[in-house]
Formats: structure tokens, C-alpha cells, sequence
């Protein structure tokens, strides 16, 4: 069970490093597999007289393998692992479980010959990680272990093993130790291409996205003024309908700038685009960040208030309407006023949107004939 404060750890780490250490654990817990096979082995060589040390050496030998992996646990479960240059410790790992074996070995006597694949086994962890040097070296490491094991038995119990046949078996174990180290640099390079053709997708995939989210922007955004356009206020207005309560309601206003042709006509587009660019502007700034404001079609915009009265929604309204008339323009003589004339109704939950924004249209119309630059309520809203 993880300590409370290596679990903090694990957890505070970005996820995509917590998807590594967890990929990395469960490496370790396949390593642990291979030293309960190796143990159980060895207890199975003891109690058939293959095992030619005393009962406490054996258990001397399996602590040091507990010890060892107790240590490597800490390392990954603490994040130290992440100090070093390869977090997965696969070399000090193959290292250590080679130098284990080894001395296991050594108390094997001809049964020793049956164990040597477990070598390869343990550096078979390393196909993925190691660099073929790396990789070279840690075989060279098993052969010279295994290597001096046969030596030291030559050397100071004569006749204890049959020599042609524990070289044979140095040879085979040789020959499949440098076939591995071959099939690891074939593993790595076809691991490094696919890494290439992942970052490459994934580059591709990064720019799709953005390329989306512009799309996204231009089919929901218009071009002059930055504001919502018409699908997506009537996408939206619809989304937020559906969360109304029973007694709530929303604000509509239909406002439309009164005489803008005259403006292009006698001014110019450009001071035409002025003005709709600066009533945006001020209706963005007079309205509160979660009310909506959709330009609805040339000069004429839409604006929803959220949870609102038809008080609250005219005082509003009335407000833009105010500033929208003292605005200066640059294109425009200094004592030209430009007005607004607005439409207002309200949304309930059960309403069909496009009668009321027709509602809120028969009321601008009305505010026109009024004689303009004015807010007009739908009777429908009062019922
Ligand atoms: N500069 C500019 N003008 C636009 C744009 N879109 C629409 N218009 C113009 O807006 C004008 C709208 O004129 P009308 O519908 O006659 O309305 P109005 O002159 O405002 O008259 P009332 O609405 O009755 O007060 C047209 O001349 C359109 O060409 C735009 O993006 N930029």
C-alpha cells in the first residue's frame, strides 16, 4: 500500500508523466514475476539436494533479491526515478538481477546449466530502453558472471563439472545474448520510426484542431464587429431555454440603427462599418459577460439577457440606447447623433423562438413608425 505522502506524489505529477510512472510500475511488477519464478526454482533445486548452501544462505539470497526490489519500489512509488536520465532504472535494474543470479548460480552445481536462460530473460526487460552499447555491455556483464563462475569451479574444485560441456553452454548462451542484442537494435529502431510517425500525426492532428476552432470561430463569428452572428444566438438562445426553471424567462431585444442608409449614402461604408463596429463595442460593454449579443443581419443585432424581467430588460436596453446617441464618430460631422430604435419581448421555457423574435420584430417595426430612436415592448410579453 502506497505511504499517503508517495500517493500525493503520484497524483500531483502531470497526467501524461502519472500515465508513464503507472506504465512503469507495472514493468517492475513483471520484473517481480520473473524473481518469484527464479525463487521458486531455486527453493524447488534446494529441497531436490540442488542447492549446495545451507537452509539461512537460501534465505540470505531471497532477502537480498527483496531487499533490492523494496528499493527499486521506493525509488519509482517516491519519484526519485524521475532524477534520473532513464526514469524506468532498466539498466540498474538488469544490473542488479544479473549480479543476483550469478551468485545464485554459483551454488547450483550441474544444475546450473538449466538456469542460465534466465539471463536472457532478465535482459529481455531492456529491448525497449537500452541502446544497443547499453545493451551489449549488460550481456558482456552475464557472460563475464557466468564466465568466472565456470573459471573459479576450474580453478578450485577440479572435477566438479564437465568442462566442454559448461563452455558449451557459456557458447549458447553467447550466441543467444548477441542474436538479442541484434533483435533489441532492430526493436529500437522500429520503435524510433514509430515514435517519428506518432509526433508527426500528432502535429497533424494539433494543427487539425486549430484549424477546427478557426472554423468553429468564422461559422459561429462575424467578420465586421467580432460579435455572435444569427446561428449561433439561435443555437444558443435555444441551448439556454432548455435550462430555464417553470417561472424563468429571458430578455429579448431586437435593435435595429435607425436611417443607416443615409450614413452609407451621405458618409461612406467605411464610416457605416464605424458605426456598427463601435454600437458592438458599447453593447458588449453596457451588457453583463454572461448576456448574449448576435449581429442579426446589416445593421440590426440581438441581444438575450438571462434571467430577466421586462423592467430589467427595457432599463437596459434603454441604457445602450442613451450611449449609443452621445457616441462621436470620426467620419461624422460633430453634432450628429446616431439612433437606435429597439423591439423587446421575453422567452419562456415552453415559447417558440421564432414567434417571439418575430414579437420582438413587430415591436421594433412599431417603434419605427413611433418615430424611431425608442425601446418597444410586445404585448405579448406583459401576458
Ligand atoms: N457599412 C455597412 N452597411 C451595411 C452593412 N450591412 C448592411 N448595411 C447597410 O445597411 C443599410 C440598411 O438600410 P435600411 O434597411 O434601409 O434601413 P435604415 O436606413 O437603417 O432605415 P431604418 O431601419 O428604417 O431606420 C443598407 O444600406 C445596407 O447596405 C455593413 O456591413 N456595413
Amino acid at each position: 500500500m502506497p505511504s499517503r505522502k508517495s500517493r500525493h506524489k503520484m497524483t500531483s505529477m502531470d497526467p501524461n508523466q502519472a500515465k508513464f510512472q503507472a506504465l512503469r510500475l507495472q514493468r517492475f511488477y513483471m520484473a517481480q514475476l520473473n524473481y518469484l519464478i527464479t525463487y521458486t526454482v531455486i527453493c524447488a533445486a534446494w529441497l531436490a539436494d540442488q542447492y549446495q548452501a545451507s537452509a539461512p544462505m537460501l534465505a540470505v539470497h531471497i532477502g537480498l533479491g527483496v531487499a533490492t526490489q523494496l528499493g527499486f519500489y521506493w525509488l519509482i512509488r517516491s519519484g526519485r526515478n524521475l532524477r534520473y536520465r532513464d526514469p524506468s532504472l532498466t539498466s540498474g535494474q538488469i544490473i542488479v538481477a544479473t549480479l543476483l543470479l550469478t551468485y545464485l548460480l554459483a551454488y547450483l552445481g550441474s544444475f546450473r546449466g538449466s538456469l542460465i536462460m534466465v539471463y536472457p530473460i532478465i535482459l529481455m526487460f531492456g529491448v525497449f530502453q537500452l541502446s544497443r552499447r547499453e545493451f551489449l555491455s549488460h550481456s558482456l556483464l552475464a557472460l563475464t558472471g557466468y564466465g568466472s563462475l565456470i573459471a573459479y569451479d576450474y580453478i578450485y574444485n577440479p572435477g566438479t563439472q564437465d568442462l566442454p560441456l559448461t563452455l558449451l553452454q557459456w557458447f549458447v548462451l553467447a550466441c543467444i545474448l548477441g542474436w538479442l542484442s541484434m533483435f533489441c537494435s532492430y526493436i529500437r529502431e522500429l520503435r524510433e520510426r514509430l515514435q517519428r510517425r506518432h509526433y508527426t500525426l500528432q502535429a497533424h492532428q494539433e494543427t487539425l484542431k486549430g484549424m477546427m476552432g478557426q472554423l468553429q470561430n468564422l461559422a459561429t463569428t462575424d467578420a465586421l464587429t467580432g460579435l455572435a452572428n444569427r446561428r449561433y444566438f439561435i443555437d444558443e438562445t435555444r441551448r439556454r431555454m432548455a435550462l430555464l426553471g417553470p417561472r424563468q424567462q429571458l430578455g429579448l431585444a431586437l435593435i435595429d440603427l435607425d436611417h443607416f442608409k443615409r450614413i452609407n449614402d451621405l458618409y461612406g461604408h467605411a464610416v457605416g462599418d464605424e458605426v456598427l463596429q463601435r454600437f458592438a463595442q458599447l453593447a458588449r460593454d453596457k451588457l453583463r459577460s454572461d448576456d448574449v449579443i448576435a449581429r442579426f443581419g446589416g445593421e440590426e443585432f440581438i441581444i438575450l439577457l438571462s434571467n430577466c424581467d421586462l423592467e430589467t430588460l427595457h432599463q437596459c436596453v434603454e441604457r445602450i440606447r442613451q450611449a449609443f446617441a452621445k457616441l462621436q464618430f470620426s467620419g461624422l460631422p460633430e453634432d450628429y447623433s446616431c439612433t437606435l430604435s429597439a423591439g423587446l419581448s421575453v422567452v419562456r421555457p415552453e415559447d417558440d423562438l421564432e414567434e417571439r423574435i418575430n414579437q420582438a420584430d413587430q415591436a421594433l417595426y412599431q417603434a419605427k413608425q413611433g418615430g424611431r430612436n425608442r425601446c418597444t415592448t410586445h404585448q405579448a410579453a406583459y401576458a
